[in-house]
C-alpha cells in the first residue's frame, strides 16, 4: 500500500495517444508529473470524411516519447505501464500485420480514425435495425463507432482487407496487445464502441443482423472474446521485444487500456476537493461531470443506476469508474474547429506573423487581442451580433445527427485581425453552448451535476474555460497537473502493477485540484447565452436567434 518514503520512489508510466500526438508521462505515486514528452502523429484524409493513420507510427511514436521520459532514472523504480488512445479502429491480418483500409491499398495507413464519417449509408442501416444494444448508445449508434466501419470494410474492401483480416483492435487495444503480446479487450473499448454488454457480453442477434454474422462464427474472435476491466495486469507484463522499443524494464505491470476521453476522466473526476467552496464538495462523486477537451470534447457523467439521454451514449456499466455507470455526451469537433476557424481566416498570417514576435502561441496572442478591443465591456459584448453553429462535423450529443453542418450569421466585409478575434470568441462560445446542451440533456434525463472537471489541450486556454465557467453557470476544476489524461493512464498502470487496491483508491491518491474558474455572473447580460434557442420540429433542427437586453 502507498504511503512512507519508499513508496514515493514508485513511479509509472502513462501513455496518452491522442488525435494530433502521443505524450507521456513519468508519474509518482501522488500522481505528480516528474517527466514529460509528446509527439506528433500523422493523419491522411485520403478524401473528404476519410481519416486514417498508421499503426506502427504510432507505436514508434510511444517509443520516442517513452524513452524521453525515462532519461536518466533508475528504471527499477518502475512498476507500471498504461495506456489510452483515441478510438480508432487498427486492422491488421492473421499475422498481426497492417492491412490496409483504403482503395489505394496502403497497407501503411490500417486505422480508420475516430472522426472518420466514411460510414454513413452504414449507421443508417444499423439504426433503422432499432435493435435494442442501441438503447446503450444514447438511441442512436454514431457513425464514429466500430461497428458501421466494420460493415464498411466488408462492403467496400473485401478482397483487399475484410477476408485477410484476423484482428480489429480499437488504439487503446492495439496498443496493450504490442506491449504485452496478450489479445484481450478493455471492458471500456468493447462497451463504448462495439456494443458489449459488460453484464450480458455480445449479442449475437445485433451482428446478424448488421450483416456482420461472420464475426460471431468464430466466437467473435476477431473482435475480442477475452475482456478484462481497465487497470488490470495483463499477462506476463511488458515483453523483452516491446521493453527494448520502449526503453522499459521487460515484465513491468501494463494495464488493459481506457480510451483517452475516459483516462482523462480517471485522472480528474476523483479529486479531494475540500477547501475550495464547491457545490459538490461532501457530495456523491455523481455531482461532477469530467470534460476532456482536445480535437474534439467528451462529456463523462456517472450514476449509481443506468440513466438513459437520448442522444448521450451510454449508460455504459463500469466503463470508466468501476461500479458507476457512465454517460458520455461528446462534441466531435472543439479544438479542431477553433484551429479550423482561426487557419483558414484572411488575417492568419497577421496574427502568426504577431504571436510569434512576442513569443507567443497565437491562442495566448488572440486572447490579449481580445482583452484589447473589448475596452471596458465586457468581453461577451464583442459576439452579440456574430454567431457560429458549431457542428461543422455534425452533432454528436445531444442531437446525434451527423448530417448537420456548420454556420456562421453575421459576418461583414472586412477581415481584419479584429475580425478573427472576435468569429475565435464566437467559436469558443458556441462550444461552450454546445456543452450547456449536453448538460441540459443529462439533467432532465436524472443526472445532478454541480461542478466541471476539465482537461485536455482546451484546458490549457484560459478563455474556453472560463467561457465554460460563465455559459454554464458551474464552477470549471483545473487540475494541478495540465497532462490529466497522463494521469489516468499512469492510475491505469499504478493499478495494474498492484500498489492500489483499485481504480477508486488511485483516482483519489493521485488526482489533484490546481484551479478554480468561477462563473462571472455580470457577464450574463451580454453573453449570447439566451439567444440560442433549439427547436426540434418535424425532424428537423432549427435554431433561432434572439436579442437579450
Ligand atoms: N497552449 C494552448 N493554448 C490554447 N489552445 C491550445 C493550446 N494547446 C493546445 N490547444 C488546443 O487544444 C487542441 C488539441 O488538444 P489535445 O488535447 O492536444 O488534442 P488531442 O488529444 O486530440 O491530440 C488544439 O486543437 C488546440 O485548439
Ligand atoms: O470518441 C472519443 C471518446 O469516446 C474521443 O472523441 C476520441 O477518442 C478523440 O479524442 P481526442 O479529441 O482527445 O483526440
Amino acid at each position: 500500500m502507498p504511503g512512507g518514503d519508499q513508496e514515493l520512489g514508485s513511479y509509472y508510466v502513462g501513455v496518452d495517444v491522442g488525435t494530433g500526438s502521443v505524450r507521456a508521462a513519468l508519474v509518482d505515486q501522488r500522481g505528480i508529473l516528474l517527466a514529460f514528452a509528446d509527439q506528433p502523429i500523422n493523419q491522411w484524409e485520403p478524401q473528404f470524411n476519410h481519416h486514417e493513420q498508421s499503426s506502427e507510427d504510432i507505436w514508434v511514436a510511444c517509443c520516442i516519447v517513452t524513452n524521453k521520459v525515462v532519461q536518466g532514472i533508475d528504471l527499477n523504480q518502475i512498476r507500471g505501464l498504461g495506456f489510452d488512445a483515441t478510438c480508432s479502429l487498427v486492422v491488421l491480418d492473421k499475422q498481426f500485420h497492417p492491412l490496409p483500409v483504403n482503395h489505394e491499398g496502403d497497407s501503411h495507413r490500417n486505422i480508420i480514425m475516430w472522426l472518420d464519417h466514411r460510414a454513413v449509408n452504414q449507421v443508417h442501416r444499423i439504426n433503422e435495425t432499432k435493435h435494442s444494444v442501441l438503447q446503450y448508445v444514447g438511441g442512436v449508434m454514431s457513425v464514429e463507432m466500430q461497428a458501421p466501419k466494420l460493415l464498411w470494410l466488408k462492403e467496400n474492401l473485401r478482397e483487399t482487407c475484410w477476408d485477410k483480416a484476423g484482428h480489429f483492435f480499437d488504439l487503446p487495444d492495439f496498443l496493450s496487445w504490442k506491449a504485452t503480446g496478450v489479445t484481450a479487450r478493455s471492458l471500456c473499448s468493447l462497451v463504448c464502441k462495439w456494443t458489449y454488454s459488460a453484464e450480458k457480453g455480445w449479442d449475437d442477434s445485433f451482428w446478424k443482423m448488421v450483416g456482420l454474422e461472420d464475426l460471431v462464427a468464430d466466437n467473435y474472435s476477431k473482435i475480442g472474446n477475452q475482456v478484462l476491466p481497465p487497470g488490470t495486469c495483463l499477462g506476463n507484463g511488458l515483453t523483452p521485444e516491446a521493453a527494448k522499443d520502449l526503453g522499459l524494464p521487460a515484465g513491468i505491470a501494463v494495464a488493459a487500456s481506457l480510451i483517452d476521453a475516459h483516462a482523462g476522466g480517471l485522472g480528474v473526476i476523483g479529486a479531494d476537493v475540500r477547501g475550495h467552496g464547491l457545490a459538490c464538495e461532501g457530495q456523491p462523486v455523481t455531482s461532477r461531470l469530467a470534460i476532456i477537451c482536445g480535437t474534439s470534447s467528451c462529456h463523462m457523467g456517472i450514476s449509481k443506476n443506468p440513466i438513459f439521454v437520448p442522444g448521450v451514449w451510454g449508460p455504459y456499466f463500469s466503463a470508466m469508474v468501476p461500479g458507476f455507470w457512465l454517460n458520455e455526451g461528446g462534441q466531435s469537433v472543439t479544438g479542431k474547429l477553433i484551429d479550423h476557424m482561426v487557419q483558414g481566416h484572411a488575417a492568419f498570417p497577421e496574427l502568426q506573423a504577431k504571436a510569434t514576435a512576442r513569443c507567443q502561441s497565437i491562442y495566448a496572442y488572440l486572447n490579449s487581442h481580445l482583452d484589447l478591443i473589448k475596452k471596458t465591456q465586457p468581453v461577451g459584448f464583442l459576439t452579440v451580433d456574430l454567431h457560429v453553429w458549431p457542428d461543422f462535423h455534425g452533432n454528436r450529443s445531444p442531437l446525434a445527427d451527423l448530417t448537420l453542418k456548420g454556420m456562421v450569421t453575421g459576418l461583414k466585409l472586412s477581415q481584419d485581425l479584429d475580425d478573427l478575434a472576435i468569429l475565435y470568441l464566437a467559436t469558443v462560445q458556441a462550444i461552450a453552448f454546445g456543452t450547456r446542451l449536453i448538460i441540459e440533456a443529462m439533467e432532465s434525463a436524472g443526472h445532478s451535476i454541480s461542478t466541471l472537471f476539465l482537461c485536455g489541450g482546451l484546458g490549457k486556454n484560459p478563455l474556453f474555460v472560463q467561457m465554460h465557467a460563465d455559459i454554464t453557470g458551474m464552477p470549471v476544476v483545473l487540475s494541478q497537473e495540465v497532462e490529466s489524461v497522463l494521469v489516468g493512464a499512469a492510475i491505469l498502470g499504478a493499478c495494474a502493477s498492484g500498489d492500489f487496491a483499485s481504480v477508486q483508491e488511485a483516482m483519489a491518491r493521485m488526482s489533484k485540484v490546481g484551479k478554480v474558474v468561477f462563473p462571472r455572473r455580470e457577464d450574463k447580460r451580454v453573453l449570447p447565452g439566451n439567444f440560442w434557442e433549439l427547436m426540434k420540429s418535424t425532424g428537423r433542427v432549427y435554431f433561432r436567434v434572439q436579442k437579450w437586453h
